[in-house]
């Protein structure tokens, strides 16, 4: 009997720390029409002119800080033992592939494996909780542009998102109960940010998102394909498992690039309120990453970290994300079982 095919794919890492490695990793992601979403003159010049030459030598020195020596780049580590759990969960009659959206394994040798082992079908899941054009829209885009010479298309079918998967909302808040919520003086959960013209294009109406009060902070039918408004939904409900009341927590925003206005509140003006506030102790979540990162690792840990201590705060401490735990490998299985 044919296997069915699973295609995982998280965005992508350099292959080594070295600025040249990221540099080349840079270049592929930032290059991306659905990241730097202005016209490809503009974005070569940026990109290629700018960003890329002044970023790679700044943000080696942060891979290098992250980077182990027998395992590497978090992201991808923890990206390989989701997949070897999902395909020993699956067993034989399924063949779990994992794919980087940049760099490497690449997307097109992913789907030319599975190509080549006669998979009956295709079931591709992006590893982002929420919905975002420059995360999973991307990532879908991709995988379109490769099987669109294939003489044979199998059946294919994409997961949009999963940012209410109850598996992996026990997850990150069985994850938060190990370091004693109620000894923080509060609780955040910092998403990946995303440029507020991102949440515009995706709103297809036109006059929701960003043009009414409170627009994004609750899901409805009008924004449920909303990155900020999934996110808000992704807390509320961790929250809800945790037992959080509403004060105890903020929703905020990380990772900006550029000077253009992203998705508010950022973390970082959040991190000064709570200082400011007199709060000691922070928790912070990141429910947009299923796997440990730069992102988490470093600029949490780290960056907000010292922020927050320089302001008069003691200490940030990051939930660890999802990363290889049962409980997320069964939000996995249930996925491919579920169809
Ligand atoms: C959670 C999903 C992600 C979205 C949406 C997203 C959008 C987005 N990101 C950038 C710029 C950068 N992101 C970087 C790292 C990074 N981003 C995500 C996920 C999303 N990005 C992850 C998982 C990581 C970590 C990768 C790793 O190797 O650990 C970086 C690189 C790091 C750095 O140089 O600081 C950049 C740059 C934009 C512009 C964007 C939306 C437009
Ligand atoms: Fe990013
Ligand atoms: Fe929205």
């Amino acid at each position: 009997m044919a296997k069915k095919g699973i295609l995982l794919v998280n965005l992508g890492t350099p292959d080594s720390p070295s600025t040249a490695d990221v540099r080349k990793y840079l270049d592929e992601f930032l290059m991306d029409g659905r990241v730097i979403d202005v016209n490809p003159v503009l974005r070569t010049f940026l990109v290629k002119g700018i960003i890329v030459p002044f970023r790679a030598p700044k943000s080696a020195k942060l891979y290098k800080a992250i980077w182990d020596d027998k395992t590497g780049s978090p992201l991808k580590h923890y990206s390989i033992l989701q997949q070897q759990a999902l395909q020993q969960r699956l067993g034989d009659d399924y063949m779990v592939e994992l794919a980087m959206r940049y760099q490497s394994p690449s997307i097109e040798s992913a789907l030319t494996r599975l190509k080549e082992a006669l998979v009956s079908e295709i079931q591709v899941i992006a590893l982002f909780p929420q919905y975002a054009s420059a995360s999973t829209g991307s990532v879908h885009e991709k995988v379109m542009r490769i099987v669109k010479d294939w003489q044979t298309v199998p059946n294919i079918t994409f997961t949009n998102s999963f940012h209410d998967n109850e598996l992996m909302i026990e997850t990150f808040a069985d994850n938060a109960a190990r370091h004693q919520p109620e000894t923080y003086d509060h609780i955040l959960f910092s998403f990946h940010g995303l440029p507020q013209r991102q949440l515009r294009k995706c709103d297809h109406t036109g006059n929701y998102c960003l043009k009414v009060d409170g627009c994004c902070n609750t899901l409805n039918d009008t924004n449920k394909f909303c990155y900020s408004a999934q996110s808000f939904d992704t807390a509320r409900l961790i929250a809800e498992k945790m037992n959080l009341p509403k004060e105890k927590y903020t929703v905020c925003f990380q990772s900006r690039l550029g000077n253009d206005p992203w998705v508010k509140p950022y973390t970082s003006d959040i991190i000064k309120q709570m200082a400011e506030e007199g709060k000691k102790r922070l928790l912070v979540l990141c429910p947009a990453f299923v796997a440990d990162c730069l992102e988490t690792v470093f600029e949490v840990t780290t960056e907000y970290g010292d922020e927050f201590k320089e302001l008069g705060g003691e200490h940030v401490q990051l939930v660890e994300s999802l990363n290889d735990s049962p409980k997320w490998i069964d939000a996995l299985e249930k996925m491919v079982l579920e169809g």
